[in-house]
């Protein structure tokens, strides 16, 4: 079997894949995209980080690839459902890089503190600019830290160390869980207005993209520092610029871009931005970590069939994913469906099994894709098939599983409770000609709608003109609705309506709609 490596992989990890006498290692990091069309024809596996595109040309053009491997957890550059389509598997290592990327995180705060990089141009330059580089301690200044998950977790840690206080505000850990850690744990607003220091922690998701926004900056500190060292985008860039440029923000440490490499991005002109070429994993250490257990995933499943870390298949035989293959895509759904619709840290998960779907021997991998589901609108890719009742239980996750072998109305259906800190919601769903996922039941309202694409979800009050109201409001966005299913609560006069649009609806838009008549609540949902 023949396995390409197309971007740079620490050489334990290379020398491991070579010590298979089965598989055939070439490393090539210099492929264009065409040439990568090419030349994937030929590979069993295909070792990735970030640099390499693996788009859905690439993919449609694979004719024997069985698995790609990042090197790493980020997997914006592989485009999974097309990889899904094609029985690819696809898996992330992603335990090896986190205190790596948090001591880069300190490392920036320090830097940023001190003036570091700005002192050093200015001795290269021959000058000895002592006053203009004055910096500021970190001793007893607050660091808020938004996300405080694995990295979030071990800067923390690190913070504490300096004697800083830390605040953190994540929705979706319970504030007790935070406070366990000697965090203390507070609203998004709280953490805005208090910290001197503010650094991300988030994966990229749609709630995540552009969180520091321009109202954000207005509610921070004068004078605060801000720190990405996660993903680009998590804090708008033109916003940043702004809020620099106002004297709100004192300095930034950029690891990470919207566009990497930057290209002419006004960011790097300011003397108070400090940034890195996306350094947080590149230790010896984190890679050595990521390029070993990629290469160990890589070998067990050409070798031994055996999953790991895949964000697109369960750890199961062949045969049985064959038959469960279609549940699974249902389950992930609604446990994607009932995350959206529900604010807050999610505390109970209660699934239910009914019909025809009770035959599968072992319902865990659909539990796990429910649990999938609900959290990788949380936590992006850092999610899989592997990790993911792992996070369930570290955020104190009350999972339960029950089966009804008779069936009422459908042959199968799976119907998922669950409750937050917030709020809670049944959804549940069946497959249509074994195959065609179908969303029947939100809470008391009955629905038949295929779950995919950018869905509105309204529920309103059941009135003549509300439903044209709302598409007379899209079609003046020049919004296209390509499916509408109205659910009804009669009794109670309510209705709840599931609209699909061509395109995304705009948060704007989505304020335009609830201040309708009649319209009580509007929720953006993606799946
Ligand atoms: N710079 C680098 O080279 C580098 C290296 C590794 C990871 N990363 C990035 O770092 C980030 C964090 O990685 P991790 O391993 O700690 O992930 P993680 O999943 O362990 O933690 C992420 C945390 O963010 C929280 N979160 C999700 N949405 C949120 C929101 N709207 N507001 C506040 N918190 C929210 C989650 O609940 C979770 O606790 C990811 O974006 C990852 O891609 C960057
Ligand atoms: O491979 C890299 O250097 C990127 C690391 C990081 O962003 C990740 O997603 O793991």
């Amino acid at each position: 079997m023949k396995v390409l490596v197309s971007d740079t992989l620490a050489e334990s990890g290379i020398e491991k894949l070579r010590a298979i006498p089965d598989l055939e290692v070439e490393v090539n990091t210099s492929l264009t995209h065409e040439e990568l069309c090419q030349a994937i024809k030929e590979y069993d596996a295909l070792v990735i980080r970030s640099a390499t595109k693996v788009t859905r040309e690439v993919l449609e053009n694979a004719d024997r690839l069985k698995v790609v491997a990042r090197a790493g957890i980020g997997l914006d550059n592989v485009d999974i459902d097309a990889a899904t389509k094609r029985g690819i598997v696809v898996m992330n290592t992603p335990e090896g890089n986190v205190i790596t990327t948090a001591e880069h995180t300190i490392a920036m705060l320090m830097a940023l503190s001190r003036n570091i990089p700005q002192a050093t141009q200015s001795m290269k330059a021959g000058k000895w600019e002592k006053k203009k580089f004055r910096g500021k301690e970190v001793f007893n200044k607050t660091l808020g830290i938004i996300g405080i998950g694995r990295i979030g977790r071990v800067v923390a840690d690190r913070a504490k160390g300096l004697k800083m206080n830390v605040i953190a505000f994540d929705p979706y850990i319970g504030p007790e869980a935070i406070n366990k850690l000697g965090v203390e744990a507070v609203t998004f607003d709280e953490l805005l207005a208090r910290a001197d220091y503010i650094t991300v922690h988030t994966p990229m998701t749609q709630e995540t993209r552009d969180l520091i926004n321009k109202d954000a900056f207005q509610k921070m500190k004068r004078g605060v520092f801000v720190l990405n060292c996660a993903r680009g985008g998590i804090v708008n860039e033109q916003d940043l610029y702004q809020a620099i440029e106002e004297g709100i923000v004192a300095g930034a440490a950029l690891d990470v871009f919207v566009e990497e490499p930057p290209k002419d991005n006004p960011l790097l002109a300011l003397d108070k931005v400090i940034s890195t070429p996306h350094l947080g994993a590149s230790t010896d250490e984190a890679q050595e970590n990521v390029a070993l257990a990629v290469a160990d995933q890589v070998i067990d499943y050409l070798l031994h069939g055996t999953i790991r870390n895949a964000v697109n298949a369960p750890a199961i035989d062949g045969e049985v994913l064959a038959t469960l293959w279609p549940y699974l895509q249902l389950a992930e759904k609604l446990g994607s469906l009932v995350q959206q619709i529900t604010p807050g840290a999610p505390e109970e998960i209660s699934v239910e099994y009914v019909g025809e779907v009770c035959s599968a021997k072992d319902l865990k991998p659909l539990t796990i894709s429910v649990l999938k589901g609900i959290l990788t609108p949380m936590l992006g890719d850092q999610v899989n098939f592997v990790n993911a009742p792992v996070h369930a239980k570290e955020r104190g996750i009350r999972v339960t599983e029950s089966t009804r072998e008779e069936a009422e109305d459908f042959t199968n259906l799976i119907s998922i409770y669950m409750k937050t800190s917030k709020d809670e919601n049944l959804v549940a769903g069946t497959l249509f000609g074994k195959k065609d996922v179908r969303l029947v039941r939100i809470n008391d309202f009955r629905l038949e709608a295929a779950l995919e694409g950018h869905l509105v979800l309204i529920y309103n009050i059941d009135t003549p003109g509300t439903i044209g109201a709302i598409g007379t409001c899209l079609g003046r966005h020049d919004i296209n609705i390509s499916m509408m299913d109205v659910g009804q609560v009669l009794e109670r006069g309510q209705n709840i309506i599931l609209l699909r649009t061509d395109t995304p609806v705009t948060d704007n838009v989505i304020q335009e709609v609830l201040a309708l008549e009649n319209v009580n609540i509007v929720q953006k949902l993606e799946l």
